[in-house]
């Protein structure tokens, strides 16, 4: 039977292992700090060397615990799962596994995204798999971007796709893909996802690793467990089969990273001998009249008002989706409004203000296919996304994307990051001379002003692509990691909370989570219901149109307008 408390809860028995299971709102990252400071005043098992780990979702999530720890953050370790078994574990051990799999532990550095998909690595991966016939490098690289480590029915990992690639007739062999983990692994590249296959690998081969990491860290807490993924689940058990307390904290119906191999059911079947389950039903987040429209979506739970203030009926703007924000504005008496969309492109197009049209979110594997002068390509597309990524302040990722430029020709890094420093000073002072050019006269003014080696369009695929696009449909499509704008991804709103939030959906079939949700079943309506869930005080829906049934069976909940 789970024990009910509220996020004061103080834990007496803190050498039991717990989970924490409540909706949103209800104090589960505030408990959390707050358990952590009960466990630094009253351990008897803390030292200099023996810390708590506190694993949270995001580096902004680490930077929100850590600012709320204070003064108490010295002897907890705060960071992401990879963050942590990429320093505990890959870094310190991978020479135990380095020849086995081919990895060159003198040049790794660290883990990031980046996928390998040049021609000549493409030409060499080619030939080892024996797949002569493949011409079309974007379906490679698309195939190489959803690749996923997973166990295959012996409990070994395998990496694998959900989908079969196909380039053109040719379906892309399955065991080739390996390979191409191992031409990563020989040149250094640890993609993030390899830090789980690394560290599954670690542990089950070198069961010391676990004892020295149980000896470091006595207390082991997760937040956000629900969207774990079943290697991290395994690991996560391993090092609580003794000695290290383990807490995991989360809910089910947050479980929105289904494409990472997360599961929901992983975080309800969790179990530890001894381990406590504790459950919160208040909602101290959104007023009563944004808790009943969560209570229309969600029914296996107890989502009780704690600040009970009874605010405005949420809305469903129906129509125009720029109208419906500036609309949200006004009632929001002009107060900050943050949007957030299902898809990467329209929080983009939000932040331009481009209320639609046809917007293509597929423009960098079309540049891919149309482009085949990879230098040029890669200029172009490192520009827009450096620039893009600087405007929303990630600076970090801008240079990276920046340093690429310069991986072939520039041997030392702290010249390619010089580099990459300077054109990102001048394309930012520039913004407005090339915000508005299509991408044939960006591409000459990179080549006039900057970049004089890459190549002229002269005729062909590639001068059209440039021709018929502009630097903002290309722009549109950058992902910015870790987006805090105000106008965001769901993905990117996960674990945050705001006075007023405007959900956008492209179509009303979009609002099925509210005519017949399935939070169990269907991962889009934990998503909208993620979305619904950020507002504190104001909650709007914008749809381009709504029919009758669904108006009268909305009203009450909802208020609907046609703006
Ligand atoms: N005991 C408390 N005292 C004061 N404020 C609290 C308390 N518990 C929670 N809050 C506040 O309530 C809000 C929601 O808390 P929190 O973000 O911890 O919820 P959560 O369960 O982690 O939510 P979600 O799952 O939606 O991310 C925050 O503004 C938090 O500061």
């Amino acid at each position: 039977m789970d024990m009910q408390i509220d996020s004061n809860h103080i834990v007496s028995n803190i050498e039991q292992h717990f989970k924490v299971s409540a909706g949103p709102g209800a104090g589960k990252t505030h408990w959390l700090v707050q358990h952590i400071k009960n466990v630094l005043h009253n351990s008897k098992r803390l030292s200099k060397t023996r810390k708590i780990a506190c694993i949270t979702y995001t580096n902004v999530a680490v930077e929100t615990i850590l600012d709320r720890l204070g003064n108490y953050s010295d002897h907890v370790e705060v960071s992401t799962i990879h963050s942590f078994l990429y320093k505990h574990i890959v870094k310190p051990y991978a020479v135990f596994i380095a020849d086995e799999y081919g990895l060159n532990i003198e040049i790794m550095d660290g883990h990031d995204d980046t996928i390998l998909s040049n021609y000549s690595f493409l030409e060499e991966w080619k030939k080892k798999t024996r797949q002569f016939t493949i011409s079309e490098y974007n379906v490679v690289h698309d195939a190489f971007s959803n690749l996923k480590w997973k166990y295959d029915s012996n409990m070994d990992l395998i990496c694998k796709t959900d989908r079969p690639f196909k380039a053109g007739k040719y379906s892309i062999k399955n065991d080739s893909y390996f390979e191409y983990k191992l031409m990563t692994w020989e040149r250094g590249i640890i993609h993030h996802d390899d830090v789980l296959f690394f560290s599954y690998k670690i542990i089950h081969k070198f069961p010391f690793v676990l004892e020295v990491l149980r000896a470091k860290f006595p207390y082991f807490f997760i937040d956000e467990f629900q969207d774990s993924n079943p290697i991290q689940v395994n690991i996560i058990q391993k090092i609580g089969e003794r000695e290290t307390t383990i807490g995991i904290i989360g809910d089910i119906a947050q479980s929105i990273y289904g494409f990472q191999g997360a599961d929901p059911s992983q975080f309800s079947s969790f179990t530890l001998n001894g381990m406590q389950s504790y459950e919160m039903i208040q909602n101290r987040r959104s007023t009563n009249s944004i808790i009943n429209a969560l209570k229309l979506v969600r029914k296996d739970l107890e989502q009780k008002p704690f600040r009970n203030k009874q605010g405005e009926l949420p809305k469903i703007l129906c129509g125009d989706r720029i109208v419906a924000y500036t609309q949200a504005q006004v009632y929001s008496s002009q107060e900050n409004v943050i949007t957030l969309s299902r898809n990467n492109i329209t929080a983009n197009a939000m932040k331009q203000h481009y209320n639609g049209g046809q917007l293509n979110n597929k423009l960098f594997n079309e540049l891919q296919t149309q482009d085949t002068n990879t230098e040029r390509r890669l200029v172009i597309s490192s520009c827009v996304k450096g620039v893009e990524m600087a405007r929303e302040r990630k600076f970090k990722d801008a240079i990276k994307e920046l340093m690429a430029i310069y991986k072939r020709n520039v041997r030392d890094k702290e010249d390619r990051k010089k580099k990459a420093l300077n054109d990102l000073h001048f394309l930012m002072e520039r913004y407005d001379v090339f915000k508005g050019m299509s991408l044939l006269n960006f591409h000459s003014f990179l080549k006039r002003e900057r970049f004089s080696d890459i190549s002229n369009l002269s005729k062909g695929g590639a001068k059209t692509f440039y021709e018929n696009h502009s630097y903002q449909d290309l722009a549109l499509c950058v992902r910015v990691h870790e987006d805090l704008s105000s106008h965001r991804t769901i993905h990117n709103a996960k674990g945050d909370e705001f006075n007023n939030v405007l959900l956008l959906v492209n179509d009303e079939k979009d609002l099925d989570f509210l005519n017949s949700p399935n939070l169990q079943v269907d991962e889009e309506h934990r998503i909208a219901y993620v979305a619904l869930s950020r507002a504190r005080e104001r909650l709007f829906i914008s749809t381009p149109s709504l029919d009758l049934k669904t108006r009268k069976k909305l009203e009450g909940v909802f208020s609907i307008e046609d703006v």
